[in-house]
C-alpha cells in the first residue's frame, strides 16, 4: 500500500485514538460533515465502549475493527479533526481485511493546515499495519481532489438505497 508522504503530525498537534473527553469537539467537527443529531455524552461513551469490544477475529494483539482517531491541538486540547478506518473481515482473498475510511471531518477553524491529509495518511497506514490489502472510501465529487492528494484514485461507483 502506498500513501502520500505527509505522515508526520505537525508541530503543536498530536494524534491518538478517540476518548470520552473528545465528545464536544468530535461532535462539533462532525457537524461540519453531516447531521450528528441528538447524541448525548452517555450515548457517545456507550459507542466508544462497544467499539473497544470489537476485536479483529483470530487476533491476539488487541487489533480492533473500529479505529477512530482524533487530531488534538496540544496547547488547548481542542479536537481539530476526526476520522475512522473500519476494518472488515472478508470471506474473499482468503479471509482478507479491507479498511473503510469513514466520517472524516476537520473543524473549520483548522482546515487548510494539512491536517486532513495527515489524518488520511495516518488512517491509511493504520489500515496497512492491521493487515488490510486495500483501504477504500466514498466521497462527494468536490472532495475527489483532496483524496487524490492523499494518494487515492477513483475506483468503481458508489450506489445506495436510503431507508
Ligand atoms: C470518506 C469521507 O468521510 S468524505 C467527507 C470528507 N469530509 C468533509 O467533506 C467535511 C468537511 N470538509 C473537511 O472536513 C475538510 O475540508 C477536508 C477533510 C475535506 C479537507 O481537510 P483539510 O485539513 O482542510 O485539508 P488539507 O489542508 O489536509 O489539504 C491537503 C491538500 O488537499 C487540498 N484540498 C483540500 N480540500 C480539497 C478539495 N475539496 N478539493 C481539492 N483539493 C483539496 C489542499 O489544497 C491541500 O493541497 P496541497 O497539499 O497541495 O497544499
Amino acid at each position: 500500500m502506498t500513501t502520500n508522504a505527509t505522515n508526520s503530525t505537525p508541530a503543536g498537534f498530536e494524534i491518538r485514538r478517540i476518548e470520552s473527553r473528545d465528545f464536544a469537539g468530535v461532535t462539533t467537527a462532525l457537524s461540519g460533515l453531516t447531521t450528528v443529531g441528538d447524541l448525548s455524552q452517555s450515548q457517545f461513551d456507550d459507542i466508544l465502549a462497544y467499539w473497544d469490544t470489537q476485536l479483529l477475529p483470530g487476533r491476539t494483539d488487541g487489533a480492533r475493527s473500529y479505529n477512530t482517531s482524533v487530531i488534538i491541538e496540544s496547547a488547548t486540547g481542542r479536537v481539530a479533526a476526526v476520522g475512522t478506518v473500519f476494518v472488515e473481515k472478508k470471506l474473499i482473498h482468503a479471509g482478507g481485511l479491507v479498511g473503510h475510511i469513514e466520517d472524516i471531518a476537520v473543524n473549520p477553524d483548522f482546515r487548510g493546515k494539512q491536517l486532513g491529509k495527515v489524518l488520511i495518511n495516518h488512517l491509511s497506514a493504520l489500515g496497512a499495519s492491521l493487515g488490510c490489502y486495500k483501504v477504500i472510501l466514498d466521497c462527494d465529487e468536490k472532495n475527489v481532489g483532496f483524496y487524490e492528494k492523499c494518494g487515492y484514485s477513483r475506483a468503481g461507483v458508489e450506489m445506495q438505497v436510503r431507508m
